[in-house]
């Protein structure tokens, strides 16, 4: 390949700090490639080049992309930050004796697991998935974006939040246990107290390198910025539009102030794209350019005008599934990519592609659809109609549809026994006659319900035994989201659809969830991905699709002040960027009018394109 004047000005940067600031697809990362060759080249040895990335999978990307771009002779070694400040703990363990325990290090040492445990502890109950994942986020990000938990408790989404802190972090202490977002505080600290072994590993590398710079967080930044001193062979590439990670505290502001610490600071442009068709580029910088907070870069196409950029609005989800499956068709698409905000929405798709047996890889191959509450409580409910009798399976969803049986009924239940059916149990109480009333006609109502194939009893259940109303209350008091749950009940009545009954709707789950989970990307095909996920990589055609209100830009409920909602609209914008510009050939944004038989609005991004297509297209 060869490499264009600017990509070789870049590449050819000696001693000192350098920032690069590029385009997508502008081949930073051949670029960045390219130059760590050559300093081998130049006699360099390649233990004393730190190439920096952003995740585990970009560092094997990178170890991909160097075998394939220069064969020959040993490759040097990509790692993550964590990686990183992972060894150096490692060089404190043997230097004084201390002791770290790593959690995720081993499979009983889990951070879902503590986490589980304090909310047991805190909260006398246990919590669901969405909780969980909602609090580890909020601590690692009060960890990354170096706050105070205290002033963060004021606006923390999880309940008693700095109880939860307080707790997590005095149980690591106790345990001298330390998660990933510690190694980043950790390092800095022992760097302080032992002066030698931060002289050791300055000494250990020559050259420091970071790809895809604008995804640091201060902290992380603080750590390469010390390694590289006094030396400060520093040399970062970023693309600032294309910083996703802003939720994990990754800030791609602290780039720009990087000539105020480094008076000899070289920057260095690629603005040409060979990745995207000239109608992609255009349309994504016009996206783009409608953030505030940015260096202004304009990309300049390398390829062709290529196909129009297609907005399509389909009736329904289905109509939307049948529409990617004709398009590949049609065009014989190969290497094809379909993104989304949210993971949920690859499972109605993923059943779509079952059923027409058309192969794909999912990249994140775990869902939690398979074990989410909504859908956990629609099959306990389903399956109780066929076994009115089991009382522990009752008591755990009684309170959560229509009906006004109280606690201390079902207690007298347990306490009694029931022989036969919970409800005949329940008549033979005592209760007052509105209860009474309202138990025979529940019995009434299960025993239709039994009578339903799939679809139409997760209808019943919603519809009939008011289910949807409890999560509706279930978010407004647990925070939970209420879109989402109301997606997987959607999603289960979609599945069941072509299942006759309990068993035969069980069986298709674990056919689907096999799928997800045993999917492997290949070298072409077609591939799955939320647009976070997609980061990084290229195809043929990218389909964006489910581009609704309810999905994208995905912005808090509660009102936040407009400074940091701005910050927020400008990251799902770049999200959205990031996903435009994965695509080489054609790209389609694709929304369904219809979800669940109601209508939804478009998303704002959907409109803004479509928008925009038409009038390049000079049709006002
Ligand atoms: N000088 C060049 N001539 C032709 N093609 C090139 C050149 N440099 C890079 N490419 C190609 O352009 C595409 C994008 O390159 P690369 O993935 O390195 O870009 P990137 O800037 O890291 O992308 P992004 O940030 O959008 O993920 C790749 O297919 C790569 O092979």
């Amino acid at each position: 390949m060869k490499l264009t004047d600017e990509q070789l000005k870049a590449m050819g940067h000696g001693e000192g700090p350098a920032l690069v600031l590029a385009v997508p697809g502008s081949g930073k990362t051949t670029m960045l490639l390219s130059r760590t060759k050559r300093l081998m080249n130049e006699g360099v040895d390649r233990k004393k080049i730190l190439t920096i990335t952003f995740s585990k999978a970009s560092a094997r990307d990178l170890g991909l992309r160097y075998k394939n771009l220069f064969a020959e002779g040993p490759a040097p070694s990509f790692s993550t930050i964590h990686s990183f400040c992972y060894s150096v703990l490692k060089n404190d363990e043997r230097r004084r004796g201390t002791s770290y325990t790593l959690i995720e290090s081993n499979r009983a040492l889990s951070k879902w697991r503590i986490a589980t445990d304090l909310w047991k502890e805190i909260m006398h109950k246990s919590p669901n998935e969405e909780q969980v994942e909602t609090l580890l986020r909020e601590i690692s990000y009060v960890k990354n974006k170096v706050l105070d938990p205290k002033e963060y408790n004021k606006e923390a989404a999880t309940p008693l939040f700095l109880k939860f802190y307080t707790a997590y972090e005095g149980l690591k202490r106790d345990r001298q246990w330390i998660d990933f977002d510690d190694m980043i505080t950790l390092v800095p600290e022992i760097f302080k107290q032992d002066p030698g072994l931060l002289r050791a590993v300055r000494a250990t590398y020559d050259y420091i390198q970071v790809d895809e710079g604008q995804d640091t967080s201060k902290g992380q930044l603080a750590i390469i910025e010390a390694v590289a001193k006094p030396k400060n062979n520093l040399f970062i590439v970023a693309d600032d539009d294309q910083s996703i990670y802003g939720f994990r505290g990754a800030d791609f502001r602290e780039l720009l102030h990087l000539n105020e610490r480094y008076e000899n600071l070289s920057l260095y442009y690629l603005s040409r794209n060979f990745r995207s068709q000239e109608k992609i580029i255009s349309l994504s910088s016009a996206f783009i350019e409608q953030n505030k907070a940015r260096y202004q870069k304009t990309p300049v196409a390398v390829k062709g005008p290529g196909p129009e950029v297609r907005a399509v609005e389909l009736t329904n989800l289905d109509k939307q599934y049948a529409f990617i499956a004709s398009e590949i068709e049609k065009h014989e698409l190969k290497d094809v990519a379909v993104l989304y905000r949210n993971h949920v929405s690859s499972i109605g798709l993923v059943e779509f592609l079952e059923r027409e047996n058309i192969a794909f890889a999912a990249k994140e191959r775990k869902s939690r659809f398979f074990r989410h509450w909504v859908l956990q409580d629609l099959m306990t409910i389903y399956e109780f109609s066929q076994n009115p009798a089991d009382l522990a399976a009752f008591s755990t969803f009684y309170y959560k549809i229509r009906g006004y049986l109280s606690k201390k009924m079902i207690e007298a239940l347990e306490k009694k026994g029931v022989g036969g059916s919970v409800f005949d149990a329940l008549s033979d109480l005592k209760l007052p006659d509105y209860a009474a009333r309202d138990v025979r006609a529940l019995k009434r109502d299960f025993q239709h319900l039994k009578t339903l194939a799939p679809a139409e009893a997760f209808r019943f259940i919603q519809k009939d035994l008011e289910y949807e109303q409890y999560i509706a209350s279930h978010a407004a008091t647990f925070g939970s989201s209420k879109t989402t749950s109301m997606r997987i009940l959607y999603y289960a009545k979609y599945i069941a659809k072509n299942t006759d009954d309990y068993h035969s709707f069980i069986g298709r789950l674990k056919t689907l969830d096999r799928l997800m989970q045993g999917s492997r990307a290949g070298e072409k095909g077609l591939v799955l991905s939320t647009l976070h996920g997609a980061k990084g990589l290229e195809f043929d055609a990218v389909f964006i699709m489910d581009l609704n209100a309810d999905a994208i830009p995905s912005l808090p409920k509660t009102p936040v002040d407009p400074a940091e909602e701005m910050r927020l609209l400008e990251e799902e914008r770049r999200l959205f960027y990031v996903g435009m510009t994965r695509a080489k050939e054609r790209l389609y944004l694709l929304r369904p009018r219809h979800v669940d038989r109601e209508s939804v609005p478009p998303s704002e991004f959907f409109i803004w394109s479509k928008d925009a297509i038409v009038s390049a297209r000079g049709e006002h």
